[in-house]
């Protein structure tokens, strides 16, 4: 991002086998620490006991699941919660940012540098061929860390408090992405993932 790109425009981030864009500034009625504080208080957290590669543990964060559909990943099917006015109101942001419609979002809560996720593909059959996410972060920075499937080619962004990441195209073919732990004491962080659901 130079000095003369607005906050509040989406500009691609030139990558290779997909299409990446970033919004540094969401336009949203509510401060990004107002937003951070209600989702924080006001969601409906769950730590989820999840089943990767035949063992079952806590993941190392909390999560929320919103929409019309049921959602499953990890061996784990999520029941949706309806969508609340702040969620309503973060979609519509997120739909006029990026020019898609979404019916469900994956809410994840790091509740310190300590919560992560692990480096994975927004591929379900049921978000379709090229899925379009819509990635919006509050609270703390942290790098969003992208890994080629083939090369092996690592790419960092800094997510940084109100910012909109798009992913779409190819992307989730080609890519995973994830969240590292930290070892530096970091805040609170929520990332909000708007998905269309077939
Ligand atoms: O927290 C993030 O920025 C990543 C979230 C993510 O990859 C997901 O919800 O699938
Ligand atoms: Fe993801």
């Amino acid at each position: 991002m130079d000095l003369f790109t607005p906050a509040t425009i989406l500009t691609p981030i030139p990558i290779e086998d997909g299409e990446l864009a970033l919004q540094p500034q969401l336009g949203l009625a509510l401060a990004n620490a107002e937003i951070l504080a209600r989702l924080i208080g006001e969601t409906a957290w769950r730590a989820e006991q999840v089943t990767v590669f035949g063992k079952r543990h806590l993941q190392p964060r909390l999560t929320a699941w919103h929409g019309e559909a049921r959602y499953t990943y990890s061996g784990l099917t999520l029941e949706p919660l309806p969508f609340t006015p702040l969620l309503q109101h973060i979609r519509q942001a997120a739909e006029a940012a990026t020019g898609r419609r979404y019916n469900s979002v994956l809410l994840n809560y790091y509740r310190d540098g300590r919560d992560s996720m692990g480096m994975h593909s927004d591929d379900e059959p049921e978000l379709g061929p090229e899925p379009a996410i819509a990635s919006v972060s509050f609270g703390a920075t942290r790098p969003f860390v992208l890994r080629h499937k083939r090369s092996g080619r690592t790419f960092k962004i800094d997510l940084t408090d109100g910012s909109l990441l798009f992913m779409s195209g190819s992307l989730q073919q080609n890519w995973q992405h994830g969240i590292n732990k930290s070892q530096r004491p970091l805040g609170p962080r929520v990332n909000l993932t708007f998905r269309f659901i077939v």
